[in-house]
């Protein structure tokens, strides 16, 4: 099992090595590719074997410092027929052209195209390849670093904004929380935006021993308010859920049940251990809060308010859009309608689950018709939560809560 979406070896920073978790192949094969061009991440990007947000922006990014480090390889100066190396304004603007390339392969996740966006002003404002490289070198391991930080910042802050206000609330106990597609180690950096408070959630809990009655000693009202399960959703109809979140939790032994978007509302009707919150990741926040997340998030807040939990979006600044007003503006991505029709996955020997093995004895990637092929289909793969069904937005610099007309201020996060 890994849970490192991006492995990148930065040892030797004039020679950097990028691969990527082919995630379509989760949770039963582990492979990785290289990725040596903007034309690498541009593939996995757009087909999703690397998805969420922030690991989508570091991809992109390593992958033009990739890029550049390869034109200046001896063995390919010869062959790099798209750029003139005797000329650096020749070099920038076909970059640039790259960048944009490389802009449209996930067009509503923010944080792709914010860093681009810092790195085409590095590139404007350098005069050699060579400090270009040294610069963006610099700027991919600080996007990285500084992702891991803040996810495990957002993590302990939404953990204990949920906490303190449980025990506001007079809360005492066991509890559960929902979250919708996968926002853990295998979207991000590492510890993951939403799936990272439910680490830090489990944690604390954990450091609350066992919770069971210590023989005598232990009276009853000291039971500890604690997170001891998880209710991942199955995430149709990539299945994020059940192939990535549910994979994480497994691995780190986090109770999990693992559930359809179909069946938020009776498992918090009937969970007799209380659902008291959802954690929901982002792909771009605007200004008045509204925020893009994948589809179902919409209707996964509309039961929360419906039941009265508490709705969380977990994001960092970077995938805040600081420049759009309002939900309606956001571009929706659409994916082709076979993703839908077709499930992938992997064969199994419906009998054990164990994996079927190809003649290289690797599990057998497969794909399952369910639904006639000439159907209409709609598959946006976001919707729009608004702002009013949205309790906080907790971010690396806090939690975010409205005020009191409602309205949520992030301009402090600027
Ligand atoms: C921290 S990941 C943010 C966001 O990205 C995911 O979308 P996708 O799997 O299509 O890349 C999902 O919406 C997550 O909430």
């Amino acid at each position: 099992m890994s849970l490192e979406a991006i492995k990148f070896d930065r040892n030797e920073p004039n020679q950097i090595s990028v691969k990527v978790l082919d995630q379509l192949l989760l949770p039963y094969t582990t492979k990785y590719i290289p990725i040596h061009m903007i034309d690498d991440a541009y593939r996995v990007i757009k087909n999703m074997q690397v998805r969420g947000a922030p690991a989508i922006a570091i991809v992109g990014s390593l992958s033009i410092l990739a890029e550049v480090q390869f034109l200046q390889l001896d063995s390919q100066k010869l062959t790099q027929w798209f750029y003139d190396l005797s000329d650096w304004s020749n070099i920038k603007s076909k970059l640039l052209q790259r960048i944009e390339f490389l802009s449209s392969s996930r067009p509503t996740a923010v944080n792709l195209s914010n860093s681009l966006t810092e790195i085409c002003q590095i590139l404007q404002n350098t005069p050699t390849l060579l400090e270009f490289d040294s610069k963006l070198f610099q700027y991919v391991c600080k996007l990285i670093d500084d992702d891991l930080s803040n996810n495990i910042t957002m993590g302990n802050n939404g953990a204990e904004y949920l906490l303190e206000s449980l025990s506001q609330d007079g809360f005492q106990g066991e509890f559960g929380v929902l979250t919708i597609c996968n926002t853990g180690s295998l979207a991000t950096s590492g510890y993951g935006t939403a799936l990272g408070v439910v680490r830090s959630l489990w944690a604390k809990s954990q450091s609350l021993g066992d919770g069971k009655p210590q023989a005598k000693k232990q009276k009853k009202d000291t039971v500890s308010t604690k997170l001891t399960q998880v209710f991942p959703l199955e995430t149709r109809p990539y299945n994020q859920g059940s192939r990535l979140t549910a994979y994480e939790l497994v691995h780190d032994k986090i109770p999990a049940t693992l559930i359809t978007d179909s069946m938020i509302s009776y498992k918090i009707k009937t969970s007799p251990v209380p659902i008291k919150a959802a954690f929901v990741g982002a792909d771009r926040i605007v200004r008045n809060g509204d925020t893009a997340n994948k589809i179902g998030t919409f209707q996964l807040a509309i039961i929360c308010k419906q039941f009265g939990i508490r709705f969380f979006v977990v994001a960092p600044k970077t995938t805040v859009d600081n420049v759009t007003t309002s939900g309606d503006q956001i571009v929706v991505e659409e994916r082709k309608p076979s993703e839908f029709r077709l499930v992938t996955g992997t064969a199994v020997d419906y009998v054990s689950e164990n994996a079927i093995l190809n003649s290289l004895q690797e599990p057998e990637s497969a794909k399952v018709g369910i639904a006639p092929p000439d159907v209409n289909v709609w598959n946006p793969a976001f919707d729009i939560t608004p702002h009013e069904l949205i309790d906080g937005i907790v971010t690396e610099k806090g939690v975010f809560t409205k005020d009191d007309k409602g309205n949520f201020q992030l301009d402090e996060l600027f």
